[in-house]
């Protein structure tokens, strides 16, 4: 369920139609709607109720300030992968106190500033980075907070570049590796044992991976306990998925439901990390059409979002649903919506039946997560502009880059070198 529903013919994201923004803010613009966002976050939070927990929305699906301001004013935890996810958290008002950092490449500077800011957990992926952590905390007089991430080894059956917790993935460390790392652990001066983290990977649409994954890690956690290193908290990290086209993922309400059943009657703190649950169908992308190309083969949607703006369809061959904003009557061609980049691979969609014009304005759906996050400068195209929508007003969070921001990065060599 989201925000985005026709009223009186046109696309509109709660109040505010889609149509509008788009004149103001020109195109390709991401568009989010801050009830949709809200609903998501709370469906996760109420279905944990009873239980002690915390909600620690993945910031990597969508770290736009805005974002992470609407969440932070909702008491969220949020789960970092970067110093640079973890000062934007601090600038949207987030506690750091409920900060969790995931990542197999966490680097000095970026483990002394989580130190400094007093984060709640270091999820740690290799014996090295233990070694590193505890150096460094020792070197600032701090504890770092740690869990291991353990990867289970189930098959999340997901796209094999979002699946994390294979064997062959080089995310966490196996059950085995994971109980010599706690022993390691117990035995630092400066890391504290306090929970245990797994993730096994995105968009997963069944249920049983992630109880597959928690009998796992439960049977470590009782191992842990008989030998003295007891446990404060579970992350069972991110990963439900969502419906882009016909996916039947389950609810937070049934996905936690699960979870707890599994947990029996152990009372471990639960930590989640839900990213794409929460902010995907929480926004779209409008583009809008430039040029109708019918070939004798095929025929072509030329619009002016490509694979820079939303990378999904091309790096995953993802179907997103795409829309026109203000629908025409007719039945229209079978187009691929293609962007201007070039590259073959440059498409938002495949074989899509839609009545258009040039000049008609199409939303992308569900690309809320991992959309502007990805976006890049590829073929010195200007990122998109986001824009979040509250009731019925609008809020313009990023400006559409200029082409003189993205010179002003860059130099010439020295003249004398030329
Ligand atoms: C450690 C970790 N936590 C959370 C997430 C968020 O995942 P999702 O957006 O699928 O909920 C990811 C991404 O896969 C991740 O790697
Ligand atoms: N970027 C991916 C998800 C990556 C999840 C992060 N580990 C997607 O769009 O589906």
């Amino acid at each position: 369920m989201d925000h985005f529903n026709l009223e009186d013919g046109v696309l509109h994201a709660e109040g505010v139609s889609l149509e509008a923004l788009a004149a103001e803010h020109g195109t390709p613009l991401y568009v989010y709607s801050r009830a949709t966002l809200e609903r998501h976050w709370r469906a996760f939070d109420e279905a944990l109720a009873g239980h002690p927990h915390l909600v620690c929305y993945a910031v990597k699906a969508n770290a736009s300030l805005a974002v992470l301001d609407v969440l932070a004013r909702l008491g969220s935890g949020f789960d970092i992968v970067s110093v640079g996810e973890l000062e934007r958290v601090l600038r949207a008002g987030g506690d750091p106190g409920r900060v969790v950092f995931s990542g197999v490449g966490k680097q000095p500077h970026e483990m002394r500033r989580a130190l400094e800011v007093g984060i709640r957990c270091f999820n740690v992926e290799s014996a090295p980075e233990l070694q590193r952590l505890n150096a460094e905390a020792a070197a600032l007089g701090r504890i770092a907070p740690v869990s291991v991430r353990v990867n289970p080894d189930v098959d999340a059956r997901t796209h094999p570049y979002i699946s994390t917790g294979l064997k062959e993935n080089k995310f966490g460390v196996d059950v085995d590796t994971a109980l010599a790392l706690y022993r390691q652990a117990a035995g630092l001066s400066h890391v504290r044992v306090t929970g245990l983290d797994c993730h096994i990977g995105s968009q997963l649409t069944q249920l049983e991976p992630f109880t597959a994954a928690l009998e796992r890690i439960l049977a470590l956690a009782h191992t842990l306990e008989t030998e003295g290193i007891p446990l404060q908290h579970l992350d069972l990290g991110g990963g439900l998925g969502i419906r882009y086209r016909d996916e039947n993922p389950p609810s937070p309400r049934d996905y936690a439901r699960a979870l707890l059943q599994a947990l029996g009657d152990s009372r471990y703190e639960i930590l989640m990390e839900p990213g794409r649950a929460i902010a995907g169908n929480a926004g779209v992308l409008l583009t809008r059409v430039n040029y109708l190309k019918h070939g004798g083969h095929k025929d072509f949607a030329i619009v002016d979002g490509a694979m820079n703006d939303l990378l999904r369809p091309a790096l995953y061959q993802a179907w997103m649903e795409i829309v026109p904003v203000r629908p025409r009557a007719g039945a229209g061609r079978v187009y691929d919506v293609v962007g201007p980049v070039c590259e073959t691979g440059d498409f938002l969609g495949k074989d899509r039946a839609l009545a258009l014009e040039p000049g008609d304005l199409l939303a992308v759906r569900s690309a809320g997560a991992y959309g502007y996050v990805m976006s890049s400068n590829y073929n010195t195209r200007p990122r998109a502009a986001e824009v979040m929508v509250d009731g019925d007003r609008a809020h313009r969070v990023t400006r559409r880059e200029t082409l003189e921001e993205l010179m002003a990065r860059e130099s010439l060599l020295p003249a004398d070198e030329r």
